[in-house]
C-alpha cells in the first residue's frame, strides 16, 4: 500500500471512530483482519490513530493557535490537520515536507484546492514556528489537561481523589504505549515452551510477575501468532489476570461470573479450575454471551454454562448459598483502559460515573445472598474512580456485615503489589503508571461463616 493510500485509510479510520463514536480498537482490528492492510504497514496505522486520538485536545490546542477559531471547517479538514501534526510533532518515521506533502495531497481530493491551500498553510506554519509552549500555563490542572489530553473535569477530580503527582503520572501513562499482555491455556502448553515458540517466531517476551500463566509481549502483533490462532494462548491485561490468580477456585467447584462477557476471566478461572466443575456465566446483553461460549470453546474448555441474564435477578434462579466462588466483574467508566481506549476520556462524564457506582452496589448487593457461608467473592473493575471502587466496597460491607475484606487476599498478593501505593483497607487499585498495566480496582470479599 502507497503511503497515501495508507494515510487516506488512517483518515477514514478517525472520521469514523469520530461520526460513530466507535471503539478504535474494535475498528483497528477489523481493519487489520479485512486483509486491506500490509503487515508492514499495520504497526504505523496502529500508532497515527491511537496516537492522534489519545492526543487530541493537545493537537487542538495547537491547531487553535494557528487557526481562526472562527473559521468554519469541515470535521474530516481538522482531524487530517491533527494526524498530520501527530506525526509530525510525535513521531520521528517520515520527515515533515513529505507529511505535509501527502496531507496537502488528500484534501486535495476529498475537497478542493483552497482546503489544500489552507492545511499546506497550517502546517507549514507549524513547521517555521514550531508550537505554543504548554509550560506557560500556570494552572496546574489546566496544563495537564493540555499537556496530556484529559478532560479539565477528570483531572480535577483525580486530583481531589489522589494529589496533583499522581494525576500526573497517571495522564502521562495515559498517552504512551503499554505492552501486550496473554495468558496461556496451561491444559495445553506450558509457560515456558510458549515462551520458546514465540522467541522462534521474533517475538520478544518476558514473563509476568502477576500470573503463572501471564506473558509480556514487547515487541510483535500477537494477533499475527499460530499460538493465538491454535486456541493456546488468549489476550488479557496482566491485571485482568489476578481476578482469576485472587479467587482461588479449586476444581469441583461451583463459580458464578455475574457480569462475564467477553469471558476473559471465566475461561481463566476455568483453567484454574483444570476444567473440573462448574462455572455459570451471566450477561446482561444477549449478543456477548455468544462471545463467552466462543472463548471457551477455542481455548478448549467445556464447564462454562453461558447465559443471558441480569446479574440482579440472578436469586430468581438461583437458591442462596449456592457457590464456593462468586466474581463481580462489574460494568464500569473504563477509566483505567485509556490507553487502549482513547475515546473513553472524551465521552465519559461524572454522571456517568454516579449510575455506574450505583449499579456496581445494587449488582453486589443481589449476589451477595448466592454465596456461600466461608466462600469468597471478587470484586474488580477497569476504572481509578474510588466512587466505583472503594465507595462501592464499604457501602456494601457496612450494609452486610456477614461479608468482610478479606485479609488473606492482601497476603497472597505478588510481593511488589504488596507494597504498592493503591493499597488500601478496601482492596487493590492499580494505576497504569505504576506495572505496566491497566488501571485496574481489585478486592476479595469473604463472607464470614
Ligand atoms: C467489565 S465487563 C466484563 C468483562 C469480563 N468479566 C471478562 O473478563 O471478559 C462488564 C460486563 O458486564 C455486563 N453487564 C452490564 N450490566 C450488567 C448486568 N446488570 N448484569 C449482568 N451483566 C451486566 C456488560 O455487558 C459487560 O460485558
Amino acid at each position: 500500500m502507497k503511503t497515501y493510500q495508507l494515510r487516506n485509510a488512517i483518515l477514514d479510520l478517525l472520521i469514523r471512530i469520530e461520526k460513530d463514536q466507535s471503539f478504535s480498537h474494535l475498528l483497528i482490528d477489523h481493519e487489520i483482519k479485512s486483509g486491506q492492510i500490509k503487515q508492514k504497514d499495520e504497526g504505523l496505522l496502529t500508532e497515527v490513530v491511537y496516537g492522534t486520538l489519545q492526543r487530541e485536545m493537545t493537537l487542538d490546542y495547537y491547531l487553535d493557535s494557528f487557526m481562526d477559531s472562527k473559521k468554519k471547517m469541515e470535521p474530516w479538514v481538522r482531524i487530517l490537520l491533527r494526524m498530520s501534526l501527530y506525526q509530525m510533532l510525535f513521531l520521528d518515521k517520515v520527515p515533515d515536507h513529505a507529511i505535509i506533502h501527502e496531507a496537502v495531497e488528500i484534501a486535495k481530493h476529498r475537497g478542493h484546492r483552497g482546503i489544500a491551500g489552507f492545511v499546506n498553510g497550517v502546517l507549514r506554519n507549524v513547521q517555521r514556528n514550531g508550537v505554543p509552549d504548554t509550560a506557560l500555563i500556570e494552572d496546574p490542572v489546566s496544563r495537564i489537561s493540555i499537556e496530556t489530553s484529559h478532560p479539565k473535569w477528570l483531572v480535577a477530580r483525580w486530583t481531589a481523589q489522589y494529589g496533583i503527582e499522581t494525576t500526573k503520572a497517571m495522564c502521562e501513562a495515559n498517552v504512551n504505549k503499554k505492552s501486550q499482555s496473554i495468558r496461556i491455556q496451561p491444559l495445553k502448553i506450558s509457560r515456558e515452551e510458549a515462551m520458546e515458540i514465540l522467541k522462534e517466531q521474533g517475538y520478544s517476551v518476558i514473563p509476568s510477575r502477576f500470573s503463572s500463566q501471564g506473558i509480556i509481549i514487547e515487541k510483535g502483533n500477537i494477533l499475527h501468532s499460530s499460538l493465538f490462532k491454535d486456541g493456546l494462548i488468549t489476550i488479557q491485561d496482566q491485571s485482568s489476570m489476578l481476578v482469576a490468580e485472587m479467587l482461588d477456585a479449586k476444581p469441583s467447584m461451583e463459580v458464578l461470573d455475574a457480569c462475564s462477557a467477553p469471558g476473559g476471566k471465566a475461561t481463566h478461572i476455568a483453567e484454574k479450575m483444570e476444567n473440573q466443575g462448574s462455572i455459570k456465566a451471566y450477561d446482561l446483553h444477549k449478543k456477548k454471551v455468544n462471545l463467552i461460549a466462543n472463548k471457551a470453546k477455542s481455548l478448549g474448555l467445556t464447564i462454562i454454562d453461558a447465559n443471558a441474564n441480569d446479574a440482579r435477578k440472578l436469586h430468581e434462579i438461583h437458591a442462596a448459598e449456592s457457590f464456593d466462588r462468586i466474581v463481580v466483574d462489574a460494568p464500569c467508566s473504563g477509566l483505567g483502559v485509556i490507553r487502549g481506549k482513547p475515546e473513553i476520556k472524551y465521552n465519559k462524564n461524572e454522571n456517568d460515573i454516579e449510575r455506574l457506582s450505583e449499579i456496581q452496589l445494587d449488582i453486589l448487593e443481589r449476589v451477595a445472598p448466592l454465596l456461600k457461608k466461608d466462600g469468597l467473592l471478587v470484586y474488580s473493575t477497569c476504572t481509578v474512580d474510588k466512587q466505583e471502587n472503594e465507595q462501592v466496597v464499604k457501602s456494601f460491607i457496612e450494609s452486610n456485615p456477614d461479608f468482610e475484606v478479606d485479609s488473606v487476599f492482601f497476603e497472597k498478593l505478588p510481593d511488589e503489589l504488596k507494597a504498592s501505593q493503591g493499597k488500601s483497607e478496601f482492596g487493590l487499585q492499580l494505576f497504569p503508571q505504576n506495572f505496566d498495566t491497566d488501571g485496574f480496582f481489585l478486592t476479595r470479599l469473604k463472607r464470614k461463616k
